[in-house]
């Protein structure tokens, strides 16, 4: 049995995922694999037993990335589970920017007597918005949110300009070709009425959008932050939203100061919560988690290489070790003392980590103990997993 450690709310749906035969949720003071959401990783202490943690979303900021590679924790997202998600919350925020909407429902609701059709139409001038329609619009970040945005503002009749250095091959694809993009941020920030935000928070992303980079924008121009704090620098936005150099600050990250401050309309982390992300985030991940757990295959990992091996041999070793040279030769060299024959293997790299997966015909389960603490010897392999085949051990 393993057992998977849950954080935060996770979808039903995803835990669905996981057969009572092989699994139990909650049960253990030992866990296997951690699904999770937002949970502040960094600050929640987690051993060795981890083998895995998928988190069911795309952001993994909240994920101490570099001690869970060196511990042999391979750490997983969902690309794409809640991106449209984030859109359409991003369309209703545009739409809000646009139309002073909320205040007029206040407004309505508040209004009483026999003459509340007379009080509507004298009253309603006072919230007369703009449209979208012609706006323009930079969008920073063109990966699965990103992309969509650009696409649905596109279709709302807005002139839309991207900017992503790194985009992947997948989704320059997705991309419409009509969709012009910047050579740099500050070409995007001197001709857009509305900048909207899409990237990860990594070091190199903190503060991307600072005072010199509001001082690039637009006079009156609407910032939207729905990927992290910390990528947008708040006091600067405040300050520029004092001098009236920005229009508005709409952003998921709220502070007292930020929600404080009229200009600002805060909401709370609310870009992937729908139903349908969280189903899908939930069951992406714990279908990616089952995978590793039970062949030692990975994908949509941000910290291991990607693994797909068909599980065809009784027995699967899987090796997390360092990436230096002659490792496939040390690990094999064992193997053959024990005079195991290798039907197949795989052996990947990322930076500094290399994974790799031998199959093998059966040998007896007393001896997996032995030949896993054997491998253990050397000094650069930090993790060895014997996997049985559930179809063909015998
Ligand atoms: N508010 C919410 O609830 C949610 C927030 N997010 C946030 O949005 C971020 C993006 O999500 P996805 O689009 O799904 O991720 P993604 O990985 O598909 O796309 C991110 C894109 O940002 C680009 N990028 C990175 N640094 C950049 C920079 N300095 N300038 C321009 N482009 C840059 C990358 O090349 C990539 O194409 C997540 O990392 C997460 O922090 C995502 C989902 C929900
Ligand atoms: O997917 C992301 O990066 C998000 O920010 C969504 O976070 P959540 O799963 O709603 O806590």
């Amino acid at each position: 049995m393993m057992d998977i450690k849950t954080y935060n709310v996770i979808a039903e749906e995803g835990l669905a995922e996981f057969p009572k035969k092989i699994y139990t949720i909650n049960q253990s003071q030992r866990p296997d694999a951690l699904l999770i959401r937002s949970q502040d990783m960094h600050k929640t202490p987690f051993g060795t037993n981890i083998l895995a943690i998928a988190r069911a979303g795309a952001g993994v900021n909240n994920i101490p990335l570099v001690t869970a590679t060196d511990m042999g924790t391979v750490v997983f997202n969902t690309p794409g589970s809640n991106a449209n998600a984030v859109k359409e919350l991003i369309v209703a925020m545009l739409l809000l920017a646009s139309r002073p909407v909320v205040p007029a429902i206040n407004w309505a609701h508040k209004l009483g007597g026999a003459d509340v059709s007379l009080q509507t139409e004298k009253g309603k001038d006072h919230f007369a918005g703009t449209e979208l329609l012609g706006k323009s619009i930079g969008v920073v970040g063109l990966g699965s949110v990103g992309s969509r945005v650009a696409k649905a503002t596109a279709d709302l009749g807005m002139k839309v300009i991207g900017y992503d250095p790194y985009i992947s091959v997948e989704h320059a694809w997705q991309l419409s070709s009509d969709i012009p993009r910047a050579e740099t941020l500050e070409e995007l920030l001197e001709q857009s009425d509305f900048v909207t935000i899409h990237i990860p928070y990594t070091d190199r992303n903190h503060n991307l959008i600072g005072a010199k980079q509001i001082e690039q924008m637009r006079d009156g121009a609407v910032l939207l932050n729905y990927s992290r704090g910390g990528i947008v620098d708040d006091a600067a936005v405040l300050r520029a939203l004092d001098a009236g150099k920005i229009s508005q600050f709409m952003t998921d990250f709220g502070t007292p100061a930020l929600a404080a401050n009229k200009k600002v309309i805060v909401t709370p982390h609310l870009g992937g919560t729908t139903e349908e992300a969280e189903v899908n985030g939930a069951r992406m991940a714990a279908q990616t988690l089952r995978r590793y757990l039970e062949t030692g295959n990975i994908n949509n990992s941000v910290n291991f290489p990607s693994v797909d091996m068909p599980f065809e041999a009784p027995l699967r070793l899987t090796l997390i070790h360092r990436n230096v040279p002659n490792m496939v030769g040390r690990i094999t060299t064992i193997l053959a003392n024990y005079n195991l024959n290798i039907d197949n293997m795989i052996n990947r790299s990322r930076e500094q980590i290399a994974y790799t997966v031998i199959d093998m015909a059966a040998i007896p389960t007393e001896q997996f103990e032995e030949i896993r603490t054997e491998l253990m010897t050397i000094p650069e392999v930090i993790r060895v997993r014997i996997l049985k085949n559930p179809i063909t051990f015998q």
